[in-house]
């Protein structure tokens, strides 16, 4: 049994929990979307991330203020704020979600292991712009179902993918924008070398936005993803330690690789 296994598991608890909630009406609008941001920029995009702890570090910050950080990532120059809304393993919620996105102006990603359309709800109503599915906990047809149920609503959806086989799936459903997570979830190992392996199979003429997920910690880093042909980052752990949020993000948004037809 995987980390991802435990926690799918505990999302089928949560999914029949929700099933009985009534979600607060959405008062917040749809964000530009991060897609336009990214088609326009010529430097590394960052999405910043909200991170308390996780199941591969345990405690990393618990008394995070996750309005406060969210604004300093906007100030520093994120172009969208992920907020992980699991609690059990990540301490994070959709309180979290809800306040960080009546703050910021940016797009804020709804950083959940989805496997209902329930989920979907609850984030939109809490005030997401854009959701995360994961190829690996979803068999296709319900990967579809999501996806489709989440850009009828205006979402975004990052499609996360780990091997040259996720890939195909998450380009055959016609995701626009995919994350590679460089975290290997049976080991925990973090290796840019994903990205590398992902971006090289990526068609460089589809307005397709790759983002490199985890693991990145400097400007070095932020470069070598650049050089595979990442588009964005999204980054937790380094910028939550960081002592200066201010300094340590805007030197991630290094030069995009220009190789490319986007
Ligand atoms: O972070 C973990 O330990 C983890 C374990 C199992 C499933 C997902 C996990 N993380 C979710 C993420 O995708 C990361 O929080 C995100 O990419 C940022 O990573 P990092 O910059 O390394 O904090």
């Amino acid at each position: 049994m995987t980390i991802l296994d435990t926690i799918l598991t505990t999302k089928q608890q949560e999914v029949d929990t929700f099933r009985k909630e009534t979600f607060p009406t959405r008062t917040i609008p749809l964000r530009t979307k991060l897609s336009d941001r990214l088609r326009s920029s010529d430097t590394l995009e960052v999405i910043a991330e909200i991170k308390r702890a996780s199941p591969s570090k345990g405690v990393i910050h618990p008394s995070l203020d996750a309005v406060e950080l969210a604004k300093r990532y906007e100030k520093s120059g994120a172009a969208a704020i992920s907020v992980l809304t699991d609690t059990t393993y990540f301490k994070g919620s959709f309180d979290d979600l809800k306040a960080v996105a009546e703050s910021v102006e940016v797009p804020v990603l709804c950083k959940e292991f989805i496997i209902d359309t329930v989920q979907i709800e609850k984030a939109y109503a809490h005030g997401a712009s854009l959701i995360l599915l994961i190829v690996a906990a979803l068999e296709a047809q319900t990967l579809h179902k999501l996806f489709t149920f989440a850009t009828d609503l205006g979402l975004e959806v990052l499609v996360e993918v780990h091997t040259p086989e996720e890939l195909a799936t998450a380009l055959e459903l016609g995701a626009e924008l995919i994350g590679v997570n460089n975290r290997n979830l049976k080991t925990f190992e973090v290796s840019l070398e994903t990205t590398q392996t992902i971006a090289e199979l990526l068609p460089r003429d589809r307005g397709i936005y790759l983002i490199s997920e985890s693991g990145i910690v400097s400007a070095h880093d932020a470069l070598q993803a650049s050089s595979f042909g990442a588009h964005g980052l999204l980054v937790g752990e380094s910028l939550v330690r960081s002592n200066s949020v201010e300094e340590a993000l805007p030197k991630l948004k290094v030069r995009r690789h220009t190789d490319d037809a986007h």
